[in-house]
């Protein structure tokens, strides 16, 4: 028998309790709930995803970078980071094996009672390391998205060791740090081919803290009515993200040609996305661009997807790098301590790549 709620009880059940939408929809409901119904222009439809027959996203073989193609591949990696801000890459150093392993930690994390995963809620976690909760944003009517989390802070492997999940932390740990070498590479590229040479301290200071997530997304009774995430870019410097083969992530394509679609970004086995934050578009004083992205829900199977994001730290000064000021002759973006973007960043939640206009120089 399907549980009955009102909106306070289903908030009660959903985001107190730490059911989850899991929860919810193990509980056998047959209708989506009204707090998760979408405003129309928010919805998935199928005029709005067509630009697949027109464009694709590029693949990149990383081991290129090695061998005497790796002046391709490095134009390769900067056109990709100057257009869509995502790409697929390949030979990331990342076993097949461990990838599978790690959609396998989240669906068994996700698939324990809400008694195991509620101990990690905000306010109770042993740890602010670790975090599980329900996608929603408290002051936002509607903002409810179809989606659960768990969240890993990475501060040190002994914290790891301590305080992530049994289950996960290996696997979790493997990742962060096969990532964190392939995505520092992917930056040191990016970073030359605007007249930066980053060392390691700086590299650092710009993809120091690190957060892996694993997210739940359940099967939903009606697709056309949720969203799985809603439309947003990245806020920190790059993302590698990992999704199963269910698909549902999707682009913004917008080109000088007025074309503005979205793009479906189907799984290729074995690959692994990167996508490029809004620190990352700022700090090139924009010729990278982060992408706009979002995320729809399936009535066949529960999909996983697991992003590690590589942020700047909180104190970090977020400006255009002065030698790309120098080249351009203008900064489009004024300077802001990184924890202030995240802020205003999360009072623009939903609304694509608004959060940017905090920074933006308008012309006088
Ligand atoms: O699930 C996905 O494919 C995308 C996840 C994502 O965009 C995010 O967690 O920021
Ligand atoms: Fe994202």
């Amino acid at each position: 028998m399907a549980l009955n709620f009102d909106a306070i009880n289903l908030f009660d059940f959903v985001v107190k309790k730490g059911n989850g939408v899991k929860g919810l929809v193990d509980s056998g409901i047959s209708e989506v709930p009204e707090l998760y119904i979408q405003p129309v222009h928010e919805r998935f439809n199928k005029t709005n995803i067509n630009a697949a027959q027109v464009v694709q996203l590029p693949l990149i073989d990383l081991s290129g970078l090695d061998g005497p193609e790796h002046d391709q591949v490095e134009k390769a990696l900067v056109k990709a980071a100057e257009t869509f801000g995502f790409f697929y890459v390949m030979n990331h150093g990342m076993p097949i094996q461990l990838l599978e392993e790690l959609k396998d930690a989240a669906h068994k994390f996700f698939n324990q009672p809400a008694e195991k995963k509620s101990v990690y809620l905000r306010g109770v976690s042993p740890s602010p390391l670790v975090n599980y909760g329900t996608s929603f944003v408290p002051e936002k009517e509607k903002s409810f998205e179809w989606k659960d989390y768990f969240s890993m802070y990475y501060t040190s492997d002994d914290d790891a060791l301590k305080y992530w999940p049994d289950h996960c932390r290996e696997v979790a740990l493997e990742y962060i740090k096969t990532s964190t070498k392939m995505a520092r590479r992917i930056m040191k590229t990016l970073l030359k081919n605007v007249g930066v040479e980053p060392d390691d301290t700086m590299a650092e200071t710009l993809m120091g803290v690190k957060v892996v997530n694993m997210n739940f997304f359940p099967i939903c009774p009606d697709p056309g009515l949720t969203v799985g995430i809603g439309r947003h870019s990245d806020i920190g410097t790059i993302t590698v993200l990992l999704q199963d083969d269910v698909g549902g992530l999707s682009i913004r394509v917008q080109d000088a040609g007025n074309n503005d679609e979205w793009l479906e970004i189907p799984p290729i086995p074995g690959a692994l996305l990167i996508n490029i934050g809004d620190s990352l578009q700022i700090l090139s004083n924009g010729k990278y661009k982060s992408a706009e992205h979002r995320v729809r829900t399936t009535s066949t199977r529960s999909r996983v997807s697991v992003p590690f994001f590589l942020n700047p730290g909180p104190k970090v000064i977020l400006r255009p790098l002065p030698q790309v000021v120098e080249k351009d002759g203008k900064a489009q973006y004024k300077e802001c301590l990184f924890e202030d973007y995240k802020n205003n960043f999360f009072g623009h939640a939903y609304q694509g790549k608004k959060a940017l206009d905090f920074v933006k120089i308008t012309s006088p």
